[in-house]
């Protein structure tokens, strides 16, 4: 947009005319602050009604807004000083999962994480016109991954279809036993984008909670709660907070790290994520996110270590498959993970060492040379690989899901994190 101001270098300007081009520029770019919308006045009165306050002296008053670059947020109202609060929402406005089952005691009788009795409780408030004070503040569509549809998922990079499809049978796996329970509860069939929708709205919005003893289960999906207002947040890699459940004040409580200046977008951080997976389980990705990778999967070994170039000894692969579990290889602006490093100098390891009785990955030392030869090999198929899914997903036109557009603009960025290395090798 600012390529339509026209300014020429020769042109003298004076104050008045700067004055008027900061304006143009910045009316539009400027935030629109949505906060007399209905849904969010009726957020805040019933929010009001049920001991928030929007106006403590002691924590930063803010509204909700449009940004250009991130979408809908929160703006502050004014300064903060480091360490000042950024919001405070009391326990009872949190929607936990003891708050579901004491709202739907029906949900009680089947086995159920938290993640789910959310899902429930979104679904069956809907259904019955309940809470629509939060309800109607929650997003219609969301850009998850997941959501791609299967002819999107089938030009997009192998790693990233590999994780997509997983993510997918997943959320069917759920919808397929909770529409068994929902059919018990209520009879009528709900379908599957209905449960999809709700589904995110908890997966893409709740923040750690720890409920009471009696549902204290372990994993993510059990130590959750949905923060009505608070979920308005952004992400932001490079911001501090501290968040979590404040038992004197008997709140959720945000604290920011950094000072916040008036006007600017309030962000909070989910987490050290690569965009990968901001895109996988929010559905969007960050501009310069300092914890990019690029990983990759023990065929991409195959392919710079042609099988007749090495003996592939059941020992090399069981200890390759070893080092390849959970994500480990990777690429990043450091360099290569320190699993990608020792398989790269495995694949070229002498075979009666490798044969020897208890050999052990950490006898490994890395070699040098083997990672600098071999990883731009790596780094270089990886390039090939994701310019020819861009080239293809470029062919896919018409009416294509907001999910395959941030796939677009990931599968862009990785290049970019790519052709960095390309270039410092160079
Ligand atoms: C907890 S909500 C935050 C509020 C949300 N933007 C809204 O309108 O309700 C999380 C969602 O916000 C969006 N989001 C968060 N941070 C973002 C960012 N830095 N850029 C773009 N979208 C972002 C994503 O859609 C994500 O799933």
């Amino acid at each position: 947009m600012f390529s339509d101001l026209k300014v020429f270098p020769n042109e003298k300007m004076g104050r008045t005319s700067r004055i008027r081009k900061r304006r143009v520029g910045s009316q539009r770019f400027r935030p629109l602050v949505i906060d007399s919308c209905p849904e969010f006045v009726e957020l805040c009165k019933w929010m009001s009604a049920n001991g928030w306050n929007a106006t403590s002296k002691d924590c930063l008053k803010t509204k909700p807004a449009v940004f250009s670059d991130t979408g809908r947020g929160l703006m502050a109202m004014s300064n903060l000083a480091p360490n000042g609060l950024i919001v405070r929402i009391p326990k009872n406005l949190l929607i936990t999962k003891e708050k579901a089952i004491l709202q739907f005691p029906a949900l009680q009788n089947f086995k159920m994480t938290t993640a789910e009795c959310l899902t429930f409780f979104i679904l069956i408030s809907k259904i019955n016109g309940l809470h629509s004070s939060y309800l109607s503040t929650l997003p219609k569509t969301f850009s998850v991954g997941g959501l791609c549809e299967s002819q999107e998922v089938a030009v997009l990079p192998k790693v990233l279809q590999d994780k997509i499809l997983c993510n997918q049978s997943y959320v069917v796996e759920k919808y397929q036993n909770l529409v068994v329970i929902w059919e018990k509860m209520f009879g009528p069939t709900l379908t599957l984008e209905c449960f999809q929708w709700a589904w995110y709205c908890v997966n893409t919005r709740a923040v750690f909670y720890q409920d009471s003893d009696i549902f204290n289960m372990v994993g993510l999906e059990n130590n959750m709660a949905l923060a009505p207002y608070l979920d308005m947040f952004n992400h932001d890699p490079h911001v501090v907070v501290e968040a979590g459940f404040n038992k004197n004040s008997q709140c959720y409580e945000i604290r920011s790290s950094q000072k916040i200046k008036k006007h600017q977008q309030v962000f909070i951080n989910y987490g050290p994520h690569d965009n990968q997976k901001l895109y996988l389980e929010y559905g969007f990705i960050t501009q310069k996110n300092p914890h990019n990778v690029v990983e990759f999967g023990i065929s991409h070994l195959f392919d710079v270590f042609p099988v007749h170039t090495v003996c592939f000894l059941p020992n090399r692969i069981a200890l390759l498959k070893q080092l390849c579990k959970n994500g480990n290889l990777f690429y990043s602006e450091e360099g290569f993970s320190w699993n990608a490093q020792i398989a790269l100098t495995l694949l070229s390891h002498d075979n009666s060492q490798l044969s020897r009785k208890g050999f052990s990955i950490l006898e490994i030392i890395p070699d040098k040379y083997q990672i600098k030869v071999f990883g731009r090999k790596i780094v270089d198929a990886l390039f090939v690989e994701f310019t020819e899914s861009l080239n293809k997903m470029s062919l896919i036109s018409g009416n294509t899901t907001s999910s395959f557009w941030v796939a677009k603009t990931l599968v862009k960025d990785i290049l970019n994190v790519l052709n960095a290395c390309v270039l410092d090798a160079e």
